[in-house]
């Protein structure tokens, strides 16, 4: 069966499909141009970190309007820095560990994940390839299997792409 693509988005993105036909999104390589955010806009970066079945969940410290949701490992890319860039950056900050970038997950409308009127996300599946991730500036990490994927309190922003993360919760997009 010929999956379809999103022609407008593929060639920028070179975005293709999962493996498994990647339901809730387009993934493309980490290696692609970036994307800038529209002016104006904050551009979030967010990791999701997946190891045997289960996706890697982080629960907010802080701001105190944020605290106790539960997010993707990540945050701003900082001026000068690529947003892949940024996203090992944060991994290292926040979970002290080096990750490897896999596909892009993309949503299907838009460059990025909206977040508020003022932010977007773009988000990165990605594999721990080395240490273990612990809480530095997060108050707790969680490892969700499929079916324990809205066992927490997500930023309410998220749950789309958390959505988008299940049918790659086999890591199969590993080459
Ligand atoms: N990191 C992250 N931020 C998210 C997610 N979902 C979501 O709405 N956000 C929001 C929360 C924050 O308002 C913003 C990211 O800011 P941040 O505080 O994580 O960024 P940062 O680490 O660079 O922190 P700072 O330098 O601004 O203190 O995006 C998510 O999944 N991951």
């Amino acid at each position: 069966m010929t999956l379809p693509v999103r022609r407008s988005r593929a060639g920028r993105y070179g975005a293709r499909r999962g493996p498994r036909g990647g339901k809730g999104a387009d993934v493309s390589e980490a290696t692609r141009e970036p994307v800038p955010a529209p002016p104006g806009t904050t551009l979030v970066v967010g990791a999701a970190i997946v190891r045997d079945g289960r996706l890697l969940a982080a629960q907010r410290a802080a701001p105190a309007a944020l605290r106790g949701g539960w997010e993707f490992p990540g945050g701003k890319v900082d001026p000068g820095e690529t947003p892949v860039q940024a996203l090992l950056r944060e991994c290292r900050e926040e979970l002290d560990v080096r990750v490897e970038p896999g596909p892009e997950l993309l949503p299907r409308t838009g460059a990025a994940w909206p977040l508020s009127e003022r932010a977007v996300m773009r988000v990165w599946l990605a594999r721990v390839a080395e240490g273990e991730p612990r809480a530095v500036e997060h108050l707790a990490l969680r490892w969700l299997a499929a079916d324990e994927l809205l066992d927490v309190a997500w930023l309410a922003a998220d749950l789309p792409v958390v959505a988008a993360v299940r049918p790659y919760l086999s890591g199969a997009w590993v080459s």
